[in-house]
């Protein structure tokens, strides 16, 4: 807008005016002005007295002889001047452009204008002049003598005909240029002009006509179009600047309609030219845009830091080095052993990468590819090394790999994947730098278009470096208004960091104290939310017609959805969930339900989940969590069941672990090395992020109102639970009312012990709700508990 702006006042400077001081303008405006009315009035009076002072004038300077005009001698000698040796009639253009030039000058007008009237009103003057040049025999003062020798000049050179015919050539170049006329618009008078004679001749004869009933019909269907186009009716007449056509005295019924319908087929065209309408909120969406630009959702932090590289720490170790004789070793042990097998090969390339060396092997005609596959555990043993694994073969590329660890392997600096162009100059949604694949390229992903990953590993092969390394690369991408943590780490102590960070980037229960959330049932209630939340978030893109947030928060940040209606900038939010099994294994289908739900319906809506687990066995990475979670990490694991459980194929348990890792998206496997992120880097970027200035709190997800919150339960007797009686037991004896107690103690999922303490509320065993804090026990013994059930019983 303001380009805009600048840009239109650099085009009015452009135009030349008149460098006059403002007193100077006003003298010589003021002069024009006057020049033009005497002009005017010498001109009218020579209509009087022209004949009279024809006399006069050349005794111009004689004072003794007076002239008749009303302004006197020089009135007589301009008028002569103008009108009978120049112009004639038309000479009155010439009164009027003088006094325009007056106007022009004094409000200082850019004179490029006033030179286009100058222009169009000679012409039209001299276009008058020879037209009356064809009358000037009989009033020679009507063309003057210009007129009357430009007319008779052309009529010697084309005629009568041909002089007529180029005035009509001439007014319409003119009123073409000047008016824009086009065809059509000469074609709609025409029809109008007509129209107008049809009608007039209808009138006389409605009372007898019998082709009423016809009419009638045409009438119907005509008024229709005819409020359709009413407006470009309009339109049409003021652009062409025509008088109007006669209209119909007091048209009937039939008459104006059987009118429009001849108008009908031209009106069509005009539509086409119509340029197309933008809804009403279209328009106050660009008005707004206009006026305050984009919305910004980053405004109000607007003065934020994104952190920079050199909190990130370099190693030594970092660049691949080539050792050409462990190269040359590794190739003639290779050779070697399928040389034992009868293998030939006819051709081996070596790509090093950070931790494994790639040798592709291409190899005889007419060998098994199987057969190679099958002395995975033979090459291992003659390489004397862990890790090795063939892929046989590469997909695409017509080779059999075999992976070989180096013997030393290089470290992968968080620092050196967040500096690569890949990631610095990545578009994507939610981009992640991985780490580095076996040919040394930074490996970058969207999180937002894997949806979900599925993280798991052997305890120390790297998972929770992985996990930082993941938070740490949106950290360096992302505005704290553009994406928000939900962190679970029942650990407690992997993510304790990011709570330096918990204002700008993570999200939390309205009434939780904490934002990382380390006790197992409040997961519970977080994962509930989180699936209201998608609710919401649908429920507003919904109405707002859009199929995802990109384009939610795209026409958001462009003024079109009204924040009045509830709308508002939706940031991405990023569930990591660590040590998924512990989850499982306390809380069960209450966990596995939410994230099944999440996993299945947030991408659209902006939330994504990031899953982590020591144990991926099959209970606990179920089939219906599998099915949603495409994207998938393997670290080292112990078992190839795992790595089947995990990956869908073996491999995660041939990696050789330290951030040595195995990626699927759901078809090909890569293989990276995860960058290093270690826990003084993670700390330097959360203090340099968490002293800044941050949101009053962190973002809040909506409230859920657990099972445990459930006030007066009336529980029938005959309704209480078998474990009813050990769980008042337990209870009374450890004097703390608390449902986990219960899941410990007699081994329950959460729902089923949530349910017997509404129980023992029911019974008057324990007090009631109250938030964080375990409920009152109001039994003091387990006599008087005795004592109490024994009376219900009776
Ligand atoms: N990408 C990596 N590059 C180099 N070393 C790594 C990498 N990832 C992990 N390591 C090494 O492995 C150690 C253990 O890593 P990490 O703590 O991530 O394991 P983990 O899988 O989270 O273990 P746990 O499940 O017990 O928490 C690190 O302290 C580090 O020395």
């Amino acid at each position: 807008m303001a380009k805009k702006k600048t840009k239109a006042t650099k085009t009015k400077l452009s135009k030349p005016r008149l460098k006059l001081s403002n007193q100077q303008k006003l003298i010589l405006g003021s002069f024009l002005l006057i020049a033009g009315v005497l002009l005017f009035i010498s001109f009218i009076s020579y209509f009087f007295t022209g004949t009279q002072d024809q006399s006069t004038l050349s005794e111009f300077t004689n004072k003794t002889v007076a002239s008749k005009n009303w302004l006197s001698k020089l009135g007589a000698w301009l008028s002569h001047f103008f009108i009978y040796k120049g112009f004639g009639v038309a000479a009155f253009m010439f009164a009027g452009l003088v006094f325009l030039s007056g106007i022009f000058v004094i409000t200082n007008s850019p004179l490029a204008k006033l030179r286009k009237h100058w222009f169009w009103g000679i012409l039209i003057t001299v276009w008058f002049a020879v037209l009356f040049g064809f009358f000037s025999k009989t009033w020679p003062l009507l063309g003057g003598v210009i007129g009357y020798e430009m007319n008779a000049y052309l009529q010697i050179y084309i005629g009568k005909i041909g002089t007529i015919l180029l005035l009509l050539f001439g007014l319409i170049t003119y009123l073409a240029i000047r008016f824009k006329l086009t065809f059509d618009h000469i074609k709609n008078l025409f029809f109008r002009v007509k129209s107008g004679v049809e009608s007039n001749i209808q009138n006389t004869k409605t009372d007898t006509d019998d082709m009423v009933p016809l009419d009638n019909n045409l009438a119907e269907e005509a008024e229709a179009i005819k409020t359709a186009f009413a407006l470009d009716v309009e339109k049409q007449t003021e652009n062409t600047k025509q008088s109007e056509p006669p209209k119909p005295e007091k048209p009937t019924d039939t008459a104006p309609s059987f009118q429009v319908d001849v108008e009908t087929p031209e009106m069509t065209i005009e539509v086409e030219e119509t340029p197309e309408e933008l809804s009403e909120t279209d328009n106050l969406a660009n008005k707004l845009v206009a006026d305050f630009g984009q919305f910004d959702p980053t405004l109000e932090l607007g003065n934020y830091q994104f952190p920079s590289l050199d909190l990130l720490k370099k190693y030594d170790s970092e660049g691949i080095t080539i050792n050409q004789s462990e190269l040359e070793e590794n190739k003639d042990k290779i050779v070697e052993t399928l040389n034992n097998y009868k293998i030939g090969i006819t051709n081996i390339k070596a790509t090093i990468g950070p931790t494994v060396t790639l040798y592709e092997i291409i190899p005889d005609a007419g060998v098994r590819i199987s057969k190679i596959k099958n002395l995975e555990d033979d090459i291992a043993l003659s390489l004397s090394a862990l890790g090795i694994r063939i892929i046989a073969p590469i997909p695409g590329k017509g080779t059999i790999g075999i992976e070989v660890p180096n013997k030393n392997a290089t470290i992968v600096s968080m620092r050196s994947v967040i500096a690569s162009q890949k990631f610095q100059k990545s578009e994507m949604a939610l981009p992640i730098a991985l780490g580095k694949t076996i040919s040394n390229e930074t490996f970058v992903v969207d999180l937002a278009k894997m949806p979900h990953l599925l993280m798991a590993g052997a305890t120390g092969q790297g998972k929770s470096v992985g996990l930082n390394a993941v938070l740490t690369s949106l950290l360096y991408k992302k505005h704290p208004a553009e994406v928000k943590f939900v962190l679970v780490d029942p650990k407690k102590v992997e993510l304790t960091l990011f709570n330096k960070i918990e204002r700008h980037y993570l999200a939390k229960l309205p009434d939780s104290e904490e934002a990382i959330i380390t006790d197992n049932t409040k997961v519970i209630n977080t994962l509930n939310s989180l699936c209201i939340e998608m609710d919401n978030r649908y429920e507003l893109l919904k109405n707002a017609f859009c199929r995802n947030i990109a384009e939610y928060n795209a026409k958001f940040k462009a003024r079109k959805l009204n924040p009045n209606d509830g709308h508002q900038f939706l940031p991405y939010i990023v569930l990591v969930v660590d040590e998924f099994a512990d989850l499982i294994m306390t809380a069960g289908k209450e966990v596995e339900t939410p994230i099944a739900r999440l996993a299945q319906l947030a991408r659209a809506i902006g939330i994504h989940l990031i899953v982590a687990t020591q144990r991926p066995s099959v209970n606990v990475i179920t089939g219906i969590i599998k099915a949603n979670f495409p994207a998938r990490i393997a670290f080292r694991v112990t078992s190839k069941i795992d790595s089947r459980t995990i990956l869908d194929g073996a491999g995660a348990d041939q990696l050789i672990g330290r951030g040595d890792m195995l990626f699927t998206q759901g078809n090909e496997m890569i293989r990276l090395q995860c960058a290093f992120v270690d826990t003084p880097e993670v700390e330097k970027i959360t203090d340099f992020i968490g002293s800044q200035k941050a949101y009053p709190d962190a973002h809040l997800l909506p409230e859920y109102v657990g099972e445990e919150s459930g006030t007066s339960i009336d529980v029938d007797i005959s309704d209480r639970d078998a474990l009813f009686r050990d769980a008042a037991e337990i209870i009374v004896t450890a004097q703390q009312g608390s449902a986990s107690l219960l899941q410990r103690k007699l081994k329950l999922g959460y729902n089923r012990a949530g349910r017997l303490i509404d129980q023992l509320e029911a019974a008057g065993i324990v007090g009631g709700f109250e938030g964080s804090k375990a409920r009152q026990v109001l039994v003091p013994d387990l006599t008087a508990l005795n004592q109490l059930l024994d009376n219900e019983n009776t």
